[in-house]
């Protein structure tokens, strides 16, 4: 049913997170009537900041480790996205994941626009106050690009509601006063929002039970492969297992545990309970990452890094249904493959958005000085989630793409409407 044109580039070097995303920009554009002149400004992000961050030791010694902040586009409200601490962090890639904050906060229909940043560092070769220390530091040399009105970060890998507690109280003492929503993802007890941990989590098992519905299924009659156990992964796995989808497998950075039979998932700890346990647990079997990716279950739930399904193995994902947990982890080879096999691959803009739909909840919470409850954030949640499945399903039903190109429709639609009328473009 799918009709995106077939490009069977292969993935010898795997593209960098900007070249996808212009790449799906330019694939999803073919499909909507908006102005090339916009299409062609939001392949460029607005400012992206480097910056060196230097860090005493525990030991004594003093390492500088980089940073960034991109910030893509912000024609609908302050830039948005997480802070990711990961060695693998580069301008190119926070770029690219910046545009992507920018699709998922207009498929949310968010009044943000798209950030993302992070800093080129392990966490796990970092003390707890080392971390604090780099996390302040960094606070400190983003004081120019950051604000509760202009740039608002939020927790992504290798971060956690610990790190934002450490980046708000750092910007608080720049500005003399405590600012809660410079940052979301926080703690509850300085501002932070209930439900924000869970939320992309919530939001991916929200989009699988309605992927599963769609094709005329139920949850008690589907397995599911997770590829990650942390914040986004086991929050989605915990989920669906609670709403009786059976979770065969689930993995961390060492390798997965399988049973065909299904897991307890609650029994598993997380990246943040536990780093790196998961091989620890009981289970009938242990595989690798790679064999999680092509076992023959219902649903995939790539959900830790980005680039995992690509044009090598892309033949061999044995699922109907992929449910992007993470961002990027489909790269555009293997996506045009997968659209060609009719698997569906349901976009991280649309189904880890939940994570910054929370956030926006969080960011307005701080606004109002008002803290709502988890039972109404978790129902805002829902009906959020499912107001932006339906606008992406009609698109799909309407002009027969895939859901990814739908989202992107969706998304430019709501993007170059802005543009039109605060009369920035041309
Ligand atoms: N946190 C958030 O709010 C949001 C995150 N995302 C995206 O979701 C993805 C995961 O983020 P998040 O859950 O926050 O990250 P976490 O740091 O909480 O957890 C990452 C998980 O992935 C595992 N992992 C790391 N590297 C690999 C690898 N190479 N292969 C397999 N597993 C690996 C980790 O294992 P171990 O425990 O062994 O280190 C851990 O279980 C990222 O793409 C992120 O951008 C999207 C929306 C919101
Ligand atoms: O909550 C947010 O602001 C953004 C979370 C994020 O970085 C993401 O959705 O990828």
């Amino acid at each position: 049913m799918t009709t995106t044109p077939p490009t069977h580039e292969t993935d010898d070097e795997l593209d960098s997170a900007l070249v996808t995303a212009r790449r799906q920009l330019e694939r999803a554009a073919a499909h909507i009537d908006v102005d090339p002149g916009v299409i062609e400004r939001l392949k460029h992000p607005t400012k992206v900041q480097q910056v060196s961050v230097p860090l005493e030791r525990d030991d004594g010694s003093v390492e500088v480790y980089t940073g960034y902040r991109a910030q893509h586009d912000d024609v609908r409200g302050p830039y948005k996205g997480g802070l990711r601490y990961h060695p693998e962090v580069t301008a190119e890639e926070c770029t690219g994941l910046s545009m992507w904050m920018t699709w998922k906060c207009a498929v949310m229909d968010l009044p943000f626009g798209g950030g993302k940043g992070g800093v080129a560092v392990d966490p796990k070769s970092l003390s707890s106050d080392e971390t604090e220390r780099l996390t302040r530091r960094f606070a400190e040399e983003l004081r120019d690009v950051v604000g509760p009105t202009k740039d608002v970060p939020a927790p992504d890998m290798g971060t956690d509601a610990q790190t934002m507690a450490w980046f708000m109280d750092a910007y608080s003492m720049q500005q003399g006063e405590t600012v809660p929503g410079i940052v979301t993802g926080k703690p509850p007890v300085i501002g932070g929002s209930y439900g924000r941990e869970e939320a992309p989590g919530r939001s991916t098992a929200i989009v699988t039970r309605e992927a599963v519905d769609y094709n005329g299924r139920d949850l008690s009659d589907t397995t599911v492969a997770v590829q990650g156990f942390g914040s986004v992964g086991a929050n989605a796995a915990r989920l669906l297992e609670d709403w009786g989808a059976t979770i065969v497998a689930v993995s961390d950075v060492n390798g997965a545990i399988y049973d065909p039979d299904g897991l307890s998932t609650h029994d598993v700890p997380t990246h943040e309970e536990e780093p790196e346990a998961v091989l620890e647990q009981d289970a009938p079997e242990t595989i690798t990452n790679e064999d999680v990716l092509e076992l023959d279950v219902d649903v995939l739930i790539p959900a830790a890094v980005g680039n995992v399904i690509t044009a090598d193995n892309a033949d061999a994902i044995a699922a109907d249904i992929v449910v992007e947990g993470a961002n990027g982890p489909t790269t555009f080879a293997a996506d045009s493959i997968l659209a060609e096999r009719d698997v569906q691959v349901i976009p991280d803009i649309l189904a880890n958005a939940g994570g910054v739909t929370v956030s926006y909840f969080e960011w307005l919470q701080d606004i109002n000085r008002r803290q709502w409850s988890l039972e109404r954030v978790n129902a805002e949640l829902e009906e959020h989630m499912l107001e932006a499945w339906n606008d992406v399903r009609s698109e799909v039903e309407a002009k027969d793409l895939t859901w990814r190109d739908a989202a992107y429709v969706v998304a430019l639609s709501r993007i170059a409407e802005a543009k039109a009328t605060r009369g920035l473009w041309p």
